[in-house]
């Protein structure tokens, strides 16, 4: 494979060589089940509990709040249905219609099942007002579930505002932070949610394995249910080397917390200027002020999203477009639709995502390399 320049970031990361070094012992070596009478599985659980510490110390979390999972979808899942499980009285959903799939196709088919659900929308820079949470929750709502960071445009949700009116109202408050994990500080002393998401494979760990943290005293009820593993509330043999993974991710995501903050910010920054500043009819999807340090989703008007993508991808160049075509629909983004991004905007939407791997001349390249295509297909394009 010829080389890459990845700015795909809030797709799926790299996994960092010190995370494989950790893992690797745990698949050679340390392969007893930490449920098992013996030394040989005992010392597994140590490496269990090891994990479960590295991931609460990332969130400033007790290691008893932490369930681990198969990932972000998994531990969006669990919060949910768990909630609404343990108040089977309140049939009241709060969300937003730019959550991820994991919630949002989750929420949708429970209001299909009969629960309520009231979908909240955001204005054209991707803002949530928090007081259309406090207008939405009633009597019988069981949870408000809103994402901490947007997914495609990087825009912050005000949680600690959230959590400061479910709190007073008495509600359970989840919040899918997949996104905002590694990317900026967020502790559950200083926002008081009931339910956290996190996923391994967004923070440089191993995919398919992820975290669901869960106060202590909220009520819950295992989503996968089976054997006693983590402490009744996840049935299954532990996926250990994804778990081990995971903590040393959650690590080196505290270390790198800085960093990732400064220099990627920074690194995007000038991404984001180097293509405005190039290419004419171009525009910022979101607030500029107001988003994760990584993520930058530019629309080019009178272009196709995929038409772009291909055209970089000859190059080595890694992005996303927002658009559903790839599933078989020819809808943009239901996060850009929600904004109200101008269909001719929003149909040539590119997300680029940066990491803590990013370095300047791929920068340089992409700065380079992309307005020659936006030009070429704009000769090319019926709208132009
Ligand atoms: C905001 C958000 N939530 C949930 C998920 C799902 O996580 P996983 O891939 O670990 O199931 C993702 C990943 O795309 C995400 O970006
Ligand atoms: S981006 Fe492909 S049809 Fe809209």
């Amino acid at each position: 494979m010829n080389k890459v320049i990845y700015m795909d970031n809030n797709a799926t990361t790299r996994v960092a060589p010190q995370v494989i070094r950790e893992m690797l012992p745990v698949l050679e070596t340390w392969y007893g089940n930490p449920s098992s009478m013996h030394g040989f599985g005992g010392a597994v659980g140590k490496r269990l509990d090891q994990a479960r510490k590295q991931v609460a110390d990332l969130l400033q979390a007790d290691p008893g709040e932490i369930v681990f999972t198969s990932g972000g979808t998994e531990s969006d899942n669990t919060a949910i249905l768990a909630a609404l499980a343990s108040q089977p009285h309140k049939r009241h959903i709060v969300t937003t219609r730019v959550e991820h799939p994991a919630v949002l196709s989750l929420v949708k088919d429970l209001e299909e099942r009969g629960y309520t659900v009231t979908w909240l929308g955001v204005d054209r820079k991707g803002h949530l007002n928090p007081d259309a949470v406090r207008k939405a929750v009633r009597k019988d709502t069981a949870i408000v579930s809103v994402m901490a960071a947007n997914n495609e445009t990087g825009v912050l949700f005000p949680i600690d505002k959230i959590a400061a009116i479910t709190r007073e109202k008495d509600v359970l408050l989840h919040t899918d932070a997949v996104q905002i994990m590694g990317k900026l500080p967020f502790s559950v002393q200083d926002i008081p949610v009931d339910f956290l998401s996190l996923s391994s494979h967004k923070i440089h760990g191993p995919k398919g394995v992820g975290a669901l943290y869960v106060r202590k005293g909220v009520r819950f009820k295992p989503f996968i249910i089976g054997g006693h593993q983590e402490h009744g509330r996840r049935a299954g043999t532990e996926n250990i080397p994804g778990i081990v993974g995971l903590g040393k991710a959650c690590q080196l995501a505290a270390r790198h917390l800085d960093e990732e903050t400064i220099r990627v910010g920074k690194l995007r920054d000038r991404l984001e200027e180097g293509l405005l500043s190039s290419i004419d009819h171009s525009q910022l999807n979101g607030d500029q002020n107001n988003r994760l340090p990584n993520t930058t989703s530019i629309a080019f008007e009178f272009v196709e999203g995929e038409a772009i993508l291909l055209l970089m991808n000859e190059l080595g160049i890694c992005a996303s477009s927002g658009s559903a075509c790839t599933s078989g629909s020819l809808e943009p983004s239901h996060v850009l639709r929600a904004m109200g991004i101008p269909f001719t905007y929003a149909h040539g939407s590119i997300r680029f995502s940066l990491s803590r791997y990013t370095t300047d001349q791929e920068v340089d390249t992409v700065i380079r390399e992309l307005p020659p295509i936006i030009a070429r297909l704009r000769e090319l394009s019926p709208f132009c």
